[in-house]
């Protein structure tokens, strides 16, 4: 059987320019300065408004535009603002003031689908880019529609890409005409794993597709409402298909497990459900109302026998059941790009959010005075308070941190990817497939947690104007809250980390180094090696300065990862030693070992890419000295975060670690208080993309909060219903 392969072509192509400028943005480094030009496209400039916002662009000791370009691959930075260029200019994509009825949330965003794809944002020829260019330039642009509209990208996700990735890598040519009637605008598909009664749990899912020899065809049946499928995107009302999971039974009963199948749902040119399958709309959700996430019941519903998935397993006409695992190694990959895509993508799209959320809460800090000493002239920023610094800034080095860690570490996984793809002999592939899986399952849970706690701190931040709808804090809390569950939940997937890292630690214990380099090509178990000796260290600091610095938190860190995964390792023997089976064992360690674990291991992994970046020669030295200071500032909160820990391991005794970190907290945040405006715009979106009254590159909330307070409509008049309530028609009565 052939797997499909357009799209993946041998020779790699460098992402081309579909307006006629040069190839990449680094062509126009000239003498090691940026071309004006150039650099305006990716880092305009910012309005010249006097207030307290300019103050403080002003007290930087760096160029916004460098640490722009020093955070995320400019090439990948053009794409977006490209993208948020063409939104910005179509009526079809601007955002309402106030919140429409649902369904017409649902029609506002099906429409903008559409139009978006009418609209050539993919244009045809990144389908003949490599694998790996195709696949960035595909996440650049997800992560920037979800700025733009997170319903949009979801709509898209599902119902274009993900599905049209994931046909990639579990179909065969036989699928080809799905390929292209999604990227035609006349399929649309829905993603169905998840029923009513299972979700975590992927393989207990009971749709059942029994083959029929006769018919040669497939009958899908749902055997009560609790194998309804469920939530999946674009089900309740618009998909034309669904990418069904289930159950393959052949005639002689035997059950294949889970597979995949394109299943017909509705005419797409009616979008009339067809006889046999009961589908609708889960109704309104606390967020993404725009999406119309839906459950299908099917009964006895017939499909073609080719509309199987078959790359790793197909029927016979006659009903045999064949495994079709000719070549592992690209199997392995498609596995690993088919699953882990999507999260990564979240991780990206994650990344914008937190962005967004401290571009908010910064400025809006920087600007807002209230209180200040007795006999001083003026109120103080609220961006002056020590407590705020505390708020804010460790999400602003966290946004920097990902930002780093997932443009890196997405390079490295597509590349990897594309490799397997060419059939390239990969020894440790098996490895690779590992890790990767181990790194996302934490850095997705870590990403979105630290993102959803940001926007929360940030609402908090902004007072009572941050519960204002206009300042766009609300509505992103309520969108992004998904991804903590969606695409795995983060409490499930951070098991499968802590189960990866501690299967490895009898290598650390062993001194086997070269068994940790094999398992990890990523080197994200390096913390590992030597771990012996490693727990011996004791914090033996007795300045400021002794902590205030990146050795000190790259020591720490990998002092935490070998000591909690020694202490999972330990508590997993002890239990399993009184008796428990291994799954009991583990749900056992689950709170208190394995997801410390997952997440330290999850922290330090993207600040070693952090640190990797730091290490990077051409940097200018005021933008590593900030980059510095950032990871300093991540990785002292982390380890506050974790100070419990660091005593009872025996790191820390006495008063001296916790004085010292509490110390160094709060004198990194004041020596990032007058950098910091001006790292907000080195990592703002544009504020069409912000779209926040109190987050503009303008500070003027005051002149914006005056617009939203009386350009809406009605707002300033009597009511419509003013003679139900008032007192003259009370009197009558
Ligand atoms: C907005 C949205 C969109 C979605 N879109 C889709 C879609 O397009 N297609 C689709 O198929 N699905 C979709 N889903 C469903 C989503 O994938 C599932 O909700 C998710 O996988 C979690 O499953 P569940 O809801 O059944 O939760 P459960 O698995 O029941 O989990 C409930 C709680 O129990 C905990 N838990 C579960 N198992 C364990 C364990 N072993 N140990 C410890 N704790 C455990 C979890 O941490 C969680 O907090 C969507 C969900 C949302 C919210």
């Amino acid at each position: 059987m052939a797997a499909i392969t357009m799209g993946i072509v041998d020779v790699r192509q460098p992402l081309a320019d579909h307006e006629g400028r040069p190839h990449r943005l680094d062509q126009g480094l000239q003498s090691g300065v940026w071309r004006h030009d150039l650099m305006q496209e990716v880092a305009p400039d910012l309005p010249v408004v006097p207030g307290p916002l300019s103050e403080y662009r002003q007290q930087a000791s760096f160029d916004w535009k460098q640490l722009r370009i020093a955070l995320e691959d400019p090439e990948i930075l053009r794409i977006k603002m490209n993208l948020w260029r063409k939104l910005e200019a179509d009526p079809v994509f601007a955002h309402p003031r106030v919140t429409p009825p649902m369904e017409e949330q649902k029609k506002r965003v099906a429409v903008q689908l559409r139009r978006f794809l009418e609209l050539n944002i993919i244009p045809q020829e990144v389908h003949n880019y490599s694998y790996k260019d195709k696949t960035k330039f595909m996440m650049a642009i997800n992560a920037a529609t979800s700025s733009w509209n997170k319903n949009l990208s979801v709509k898209f996700g599902l119902g274009v890409s993900l599905f049209t990735n994931a046909l990639l890598s579990l179909g065969t040519e036989r699928h080809l005409p799905f390929y292209d009637a999604v990227w035609d605008n006349r399929f649309l598909f829905a993603l169905g794993m998840t029923e009513v009664g299972h979700g975590s749990n992927t393989k207990q899912v009971r749709t059942t597709a029994t083959y029929d020899p006769p018919t040669q065809s497939f009958i899908i049946h749902t055997p009560d409402f609790e194998a309804a499928k469920c939530w999946a995107g674009n089900l309740g009302k618009t998909c034309t298909h669904i990418m069904l999971f289930a159950q393959l039974i052949t005639a002689d009963d035997t059950c294949h497990g889970l597979h995949a199948f394109l299943v017909p749902i509705r005419d797409p040119e009616t979008l009339s459900p067809y006889p046999g399958i009961r589908v609708g709309d889960i109704g309104e959700k606390i967020g993404l109302n725009g999406i119309d996430n839906g459950f299908a019941m099917f009964d006895n519903y017939r499909i073609p026998r080719e509309n199987l998935l078959n790359r790793t397993g197909d029927v016979t006409a006659e009903g045999e059941y064949e495994s079709c695992f000719q070549n592992p190694e690209q199997i392995l990959g498609a596995a690993l790009e088919n699953l882990l895509a999507g999260r990564v993508a979240i991780s990206q799209e994650s990344t914008h959010d937190l962005c967004t959320a401290v571009t908010i809460s910064v400025r809006y800090a920087a600007v807002r005075k209230q209180g200040g000493p007795r006999n001083a002239k003026e109120e103080l920023s609220i961006l002056e308070y020590p407590l705020h610094q505390w708020r804010l800034f460790p999400y602003v080095a966290a946004a920097c941190v990902f930002k780093v860690f997932i443009g890196d570490f997405t390079d490295q996984y597509l590349d990897l990817v594309e490799q397997s793809y060419k059939g390239a002999e990969m020894k440790d592939l098996t490895s690779v497939a590992a890790e990767v899986h181990a790194m996302v399952s934490a850095t997705k849970p870590l990403i979105t947690w630290t993102c959803a706690s940001a926007l929360q701190e940030s609402r908090e931040a902004c007072g009572g104007h941050g519960y204002l709808k206009a300042s766009q804090l609300g509505i992103m809390r309520a969108d992004h809250d998904a991804t903590v569950t969606y695409e795995g939940d983060n409490n499930v997937l951070l098991q499968q980390t802590s189960n990866w890292i501690v299967r490895n630690w009898p290598h650390a214990i062993q001194g086997n180094t070269s068994a940790i380099l094999d398992a990890s090509p990523f080197g994200t178990l390096h913390c590992l090696i030597n771990a012996e000796e490693k727990l011996k260290e004791e914090f033996t600091g007795t300045t400021v300065d002794d902590v205030l610095n990146p050795h000190f938190v790259k020591s720490s860190y990998e002092w935490l990862v070998c000591w909690l995964t020694q202490s999972l390792d330990n508590q997993l023997q002890k239990l399993k030693s009184s008796g428990l089976d291994r799954f009991t064992a583990r749900a056992q360690v689950h709170a208190f070992y394995a997801k410390p674990l997952a997440l330290a291991y999850g922290e330090n992994s993207a600040l070693s890419y952090f640190w990797e970046k730091l290490k990077t020669p051409e940097l200018p030295c005021e933008i590593r000295s900030i980059l510095e200071r950032l990871y300093v500032l991540y990785g002292l909160w982390g380890i506050q975060r974790n100070l419990a820990l660091f005593y009872k391991g025996g790191f820390a005794s006495g008063s001296k670690m916790a004085d010292l970190i509490q110390e160094a907290c709060q004198a990194v945040c004041g020596t990032l208080k007058p950098e910091i405006v001006a790292v907000i715009d080195a990592i703002a979106h544009p504020d069409s993309v912000v779209k926040s009254i109190l987050g503009r590159s303008d500070g003027k909330i005051y002149d914006h909060l005056y617009d939203a307070y009386m350009s809406q409509q009605g707002n300033t008049g009597r009511p419509t219903w003013w003679h139900e309530v008032s007192a003259k028609t009370q009197s009558k009565l």
